[in-house]
């Protein structure tokens, strides 16, 4: 099955340009040798980095050694490209060697770092969350483009894991009033610690979406549902990429054997949670997009729209709830 969670979970953050001029490949560079506890030039760190990511098969090699590189020397890219033959110190060359022998045996490069970043905000991340994705930033902008005009929307996002959707939606909406939920504690915990660090008021609560007691714990009178639930059927786990199926926790990738059971519970929710005229969107695998718009349609709201995403694939289903009149 082809889906984006399918993707290595590090090439989200690491992807991009493999250059082949650069710092590291400058002859000077020497050999690209490098030994723990010793003092190395920063080209040599890049080099020993991107050939030890290369051998192992991981994806942007260069750019995660340099990622890495910058995070544990403190220095930023321009500084790398522009000093390649700076020394780095033998205690950050020994954390270098390490944390390139965490991805080289598959590690997302998030869980190294200890961060994402998601709609320019910089989240802490743990085993316990999925790592945003960037997909899930589209439908952060198709949320925002959705409250234009409703002043101080009143927002939940439910399973709201690292916290991602509900603190780039509170960040880039001040005016709004937030509520996010999961299920996990300890997922909750990070959202937590998120929303105290970036100093965003969103209202965290542990809470059961598949509960029919739902409604009843988080209230009523939303603007908007917004939820990217687990959605991956529990008998597609082998298709996965090992990264995704070992690092991301299964409470957040996994729906049972049933794709569409958690997009059949929002709508139930969505018929008594949303103010009339509410709306509900959430992100969806570009397979089951249809079912989604169906499940949306049965169960009796309307302005049901599929959206595709920048690679024109169909993730992201939206419906209403009828007007009151
Ligand atoms: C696909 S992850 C999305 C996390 C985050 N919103 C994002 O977009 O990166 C799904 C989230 O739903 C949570 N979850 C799973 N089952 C749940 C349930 N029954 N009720 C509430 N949250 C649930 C998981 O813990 C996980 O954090």
């Amino acid at each position: 099955m082809m889906d984006t969670r399918g993707k290595d979970a590090a090439s989200t953050d690491a992807g991009k340009d493999e250059q082949s001029s650069s710092a590291a490949s400058s002859p000077e560079n020497g050999n690209g040798g490098l030994r723990r506890g010793a003092v190395a030039t920063r080209s040599t760190c890049i080099r020993y980095g991107t050939e030890r990511l290369q051998e192992a098969g991981r994806d942007a090699p260069r750019r995660t050694a340099i990622w890495l590189l910058c995070d544990l020397d403190e220095c930023s890219r321009a500084s790398i490209y522009g000093y390649p033959d700076q020394e780095v110190a033998s205690d950050v060359v020994t954390r270098f060697i390490d944390a390139i022998e965490r991805r080289a045996s598959g590690e997302p490069l998030q869980h190294i770092l200890g961060y994402s970043e998601f709609f320019g905000l910089r989240l802490h991340v743990s085993p316990d969350v999925l790592i945003p994705r960037p997909e899930t930033e589209e439908v952060v902008e198709y949320a925002l483009k959705t409250l234009r005009g409703v002043n101080a929307p009143r927002i939940l996002d439910a399973g709201t894991g690292s916290g991602c959707i509900a603190l780039a939606l509170k960040s880039e909406r001040p005016d709004a009033d937030v509520v996010a939920c999961d299920v996990s504690e300890s997922a909750l915990e990070v959202a937590r610690a998120n929303a105290r660090d970036l100093k965003l008021d969103v209202d965290l609560r542990r809470a059961d979406m598949l509960h029919p007691d739902f409604p009843s714990a988080l209230g009523t009178s939303y603007d908007l549902l917004i939820s990217n639930p687990p959605y991956i059927p529990d008998e597609e786990a082998e298709s996965l990429s090992d990264t995704v199926r070992e690092y991301d926790p299964h409470l957040a990738l996994f729906s049972g054997d049933d794709a569409l059971q958690f997009y059949r519970q929002l709508a139930e929710h969505a018929d008594v949670m949303l103010s009339p005229g509410g709306c509900l969107i959430v992100e969806t695998h570009a397979h089951y997009a249809s079912g989604v718009a169906d499940v949306f349609a049965r169960a009796g709201l309307t302005d049901v729209q599929i959206e595709q995403d920048l690679g024109g694939r169909p993730r992201i289903a939206r419906a209403s709830k009828p007007s009151a009149d």
